[in-house]
């Protein structure tokens, strides 16, 4: 077992970026919301830069770059719902698990270790996600960018599982991809641990100063 586990209770994963390719279908659901809107497509390699803190702020940046300035109040709710039903009709077709995940989910659960995820995407796709990659059986508690009024960097969500599963922060284990989860993690007083394969607005994750860095998250076990 690596040593970023030694004393830990209950081991927290970020779910995009961290666990799934999802950006394919991000992309998709932002382009097609743009286009609905008579803006032209974004494309991947930049939506890969905007995902992080969450799915307004996604369709705030697209709208602001394809406008030139940041967008009205009105226009970016018309974006967000837009996207809110193309990714909702098609949210898991192109994304796909990172290699080692499903052997270090398996890893941890044969040691009994209780696991739980906290996205700030919206919680209502998670579980399409999760079961179209055969993961729903693995998290004791799921938790969406909408589940509580704070979402990460905040250190709320980190608390709310800890208090769940009863376990001290210092005890817990945040696995993320972004300066977000880092963050988070730092703020609820957890172990923080980065995957440098995700979405991190095109920085260095080792910039945010996690307690470790896996290359696999196999290597956690
Ligand atoms: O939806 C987002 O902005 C990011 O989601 P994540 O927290 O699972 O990386
Ligand atoms: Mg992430």
């Amino acid at each position: 077992m690596h040593t970023l586990l030694k004393g830990i209770r209950l081991v927290v994963f970020d779910l995009d970026g961290t666990l799934v390719d999802s950006v394919p279908d991000l992309a998709a659901a932002v382009d097609g919301a743009l286009r609905e809107l008579g803006y032209p497509a974004a494309g991947e390699a930049r939506v890969r830069d905007w995902v992080g803190n969450g799915s307004l702020k996604l369709m705030e940046r697209a709208l602001a770059d394809a406008l030139g300035e940041p967008p009205s109040d009105a226009l970016l709710a018309r974006a967000h719902e837009a996207f809110l039903d193309h990714y909702g009709r098609d949210p898991s077709s192109r994304t796909r698990l990172y290699p080692g995940v499903r052997e270090a989910l398996d890893g941890l659960r044969e040691r009994e270790m209780p696991l739980a995820l906290v996205t700030n995407k919206p919680y209502a796709f998670i579980a399409p996600i999760l079961d179209s990659m055969g993961l729903v059986d693995y998290f004791g508690l799921c938790l969406g960018g909408d589940s509580l009024p704070e979402k990460k960097p905040h250190p709320a969500p980190l608390w709310q599982v800890a208090a769940h599963f009863d376990v001290a922060p210092q005890a817990c284990l945040m696995v993320g991809d972004s300066r977000h989860d880092i963050a988070a993690g730092k703020a609820a007083g957890f172990r923080t641990a980065a995957v440098p394969y995700g979405y991190n607005h095109g920085e260095p994750i080792s910039h945010s100063r996690p307690d470790g860095v896996v290359e696999s998250l196999s290597e956690l076990v």
